[in-house]
């Protein structure tokens, strides 16, 4: 498949965004006239320019306001036409994108229509390019791909075809099938873009909330199918108009963009098993999702006050690493690696994550042709190589093959004492889930690198109040909920991943199957838990017709709790050292949820507690 992309897309000067894309990888890019109007390059220029970088140069876009015109105005507008065409052939361009008339259409008439699309393809004709119409969602007369294919059929030109947007076609709900039924050598080109489900006005949400494929809630896989099935095999490109991405890193977002079209392709190729189609599509390793998760890694300067917490919660000390300051910390077959290799003092903050998987070097192979950088573990000859990715939050992602008593865990000494299984003292009996701090330039990225690198699903996102902003929580996870992470947009103005004052904490969260006794086993040992205002029971006694015993032991234990039909979850936060905390959870009658209700509690208390601590 031939990869595109508009220029629009990402920051920068026409130069800059010309070798982000080719740096990328991309094949192609489409010219908004915006950029080349402020670009002090001349269209020759930028023509050679394209040609050293390897881009071709695929489509000049947007002409607007063309079609459903009275006489005189179509006059001026084959002139404007004309002198854009003198331009397409300076740049080397033979495609022009033109989007349904918005602003000047008055004759409602499909007819009127292709007679002068009709014009305008003779025009073009003699220039030695072609027109590819779009039916923008807004458009005054044509907002559908299906009127829009309707007058170009009806204009029956050579010069005149289509340009399907998945935007403009998915935004109004319109069903994408139809696309399988239009003729491949009438479209003319294909611009790509996802969205977030969002009920506003359609202009302003093309306009500022596109994102990359896989990082909305369209289904563009479906989409491409239809497209793959039409017989079209021209470039593929992506068209997103987004405020964040438009002030982003030039670079990662272009990166960002063709893992998009990767990960598309690696759907599609999967769909249309079978199915035979001009279209290349290129493939992946296939891989599964993880079946659990391997470890955590916590790093910190200072382990001693992360051991103290882990061991308050029940974990034992399992061993220090042969030659590493790093050390195995286990409570049932949950593991934590605390690993001391940072500046003495600093805080402890989740650095990595080790996911087990079926295949761990198909697994780091896809991860590489998806555009993630290596991030390889140093060991020696006698020790496991672990191979992982970093993940565009900082976290590294390691891929460890799946196993009770992994191999690794020998380097932390001969006889390590692990406890292994589930012992009388083992209560917690998996990582829950991960909670990830995530800058709000990379949240887009970040949701497509746990898709398409990990697998996981996204589900719908919340919004957490709190003192310091809303926080937008956009839980990942395995249909089979073995592994999931919560991502957390960070607020503005603090930080996601330095730790201290003015940064967002991130927390691992342990399952157990009865977190009274872990509570109380953690009291007992001298833990001090996030606390709880009694406000909140208050509420809670509101909310629920809870037992008054039940509510004093909540209460007394600091222990939060949420329903969902027949499903409760409890669950309790320790305190926040550095950049971490910890939580355990208990799920019962298959509770699906996080406590959506109760992290306003938690950040509104770990906000006082940090402003405290400050002073
Ligand atoms: O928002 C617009 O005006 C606009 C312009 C060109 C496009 O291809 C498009 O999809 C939208
Ligand atoms: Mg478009």
């Amino acid at each position: 498949m031939r990869t595109s992309i508009a220029t629009v897309c990402i920051s920068g000067t026409l130069e800059d965004k010309m070798l982000a894309c080719a740096r990328a990888g991309f094949d192609g890019i489409e010219i908004f006239e915006q950029d080349l109007l402020v670009s002090p390059l001349s269209p020759e220029e930028i023509r050679a320019r394209a040609a050293r970088l390897g881009l071709t140069l695929d489509l000049y876009q947007p002409f607007r306001d063309f079609e459903g015109v009275e006489e005189e105005v179509l006059r001026e507008n084959l002139r404007r036409a004309e002198a854009k065409f003198r331009l397409m052939n300076r740049l080397g361009i033979d495609t022009m994108l033109l989007c349904s008339n918005v602003a000047t259409a008055t004759i409602d008439d499909d007819a009127l229509a292709a007679v002068q699309l009709r014009r305008l393809g003779d025009l073009a004709q003699s220039y030695g390019v072609r027109i590819a119409y779009e039916a923008l969602a807004w458009g005054r007369f044509v907002n559908t791909y299906g009127r829009s294919w309707e007058i170009v059929r009806e204009a029956d030109h050579p010069a005149v075809g289509l340009c399907l947007d998945s935007f403009h076609i998915l935004s109004r709900g319109d069903d994408p099938a139809g696309i399988e039924q239009i003729p491949a050598a009438k479209i003319f080109f294909v611009q790509l873009a996802d969205a977030p489900v969002l009920s506003m006005d359609i202009l302003s949400w093309s306009r500022h909330y596109r994102v990359f494929p896989g990082e909305g809630g369209f289904d563009l896989v479906a989409f491409m199918e239809h497209l793959v099935r039409s017989g079209y095999d021209g470039p593929v490109s992506l068209e997103i108009f987004n405020d964040v991405f438009r002030q982003s890193d030039v670079e990662r977002t272009a990166v960002d963009g063709l893992r998009s079209l990767l990960w598309l392709q690696d759907r599609a190729a999967t769909g249309l098993k079978g199915e035979t189609h001009p279209m290349q599509l290129r493939a992946m390793p296939d891989v599964r999702p993880p079946a659990g998760l391997d470890y955590a890694e916590i790093r910190t300067g200072e382990p001693e006050s992360a051991a103290r917490m882990l061991a308050q919660l029940g974990f034992e000390f399992c061993g220090q690493h042969r030659r590493k300051p790093v050390q195995l910390w286990a409570q049932g077959d949950v593991r934590v690696v605390l690993n001391g290799q940072r500046a003495d003092g600093a805080a402890p903050a989740i650095s990595g994550l080790g996911f087990q998987v079926e295949d761990p070097d198909g697994a780091v192979e896809r991860a590489i042709q998806l555009k993630a950088s290596p991030v390889a573990r140093h060991h020696t000859a006698d020790e496991q190589e672990l191979r992982g990715v970093g993940a565009p939050d900082g976290t590294e992602v390691f891929f460890a093959p799946t196993s009770q008593r992994p191999a690794w865990m020998e380097e932390f000494g001969a006889g390590t004492h692990y406890p292994g299984g589930q012992g009388p003292n083992a209560l917690v009996t998996r990582i829950d889930h991960v909670n990830l701090a995530q800058p709000w330039q990379s949240f887009d990225e970040a949701v497509l690198f746990y898709e398409s690198v990990l697998r996981l699903e996204t589900r719908p996102a919340t919004e957490v109040p709190s003192p310091m902003g809303l926080v937008r929580s956009q839980v990942m996870r395995t249909g089979d909920g073995s592994v999931r992470l919560a991502l957390n947009i960070v607020p503005h103005g603090l930080e996601a991943a330095p730790s201290g004052p003015g940064s967002y904490p991130e927390h691992i969260a342990f399952h157990t199957t009865d977190i009274l006794a872990v509570a109380r086993r953690a009291v007992a040992a001298g833990m001090h838990f996030l606390q709880v205002p009694q406000n909140y029971y208050e509420d809670l006694a509101a909310r629920y017709p809870l037992d008054p015993a039940t509510l004093a032991t909540l209460q007394e234990l600091n222990l939060l709790y949420e329903r969902d039909g027949e499903g409760e979850f409890l669950h309790f936060y320790t305190e926040t050292i550095g950049n971490l905390f910890l939580e355990v959870v208990e799920r019962r009658h298959g509770y699906e949820g996080y406590g959506a209700q109760n992290a306003p509690v938690r950040l509104a208390a770990q906000f006082e507690r940090n402003r405290l601590r400050r002073r």
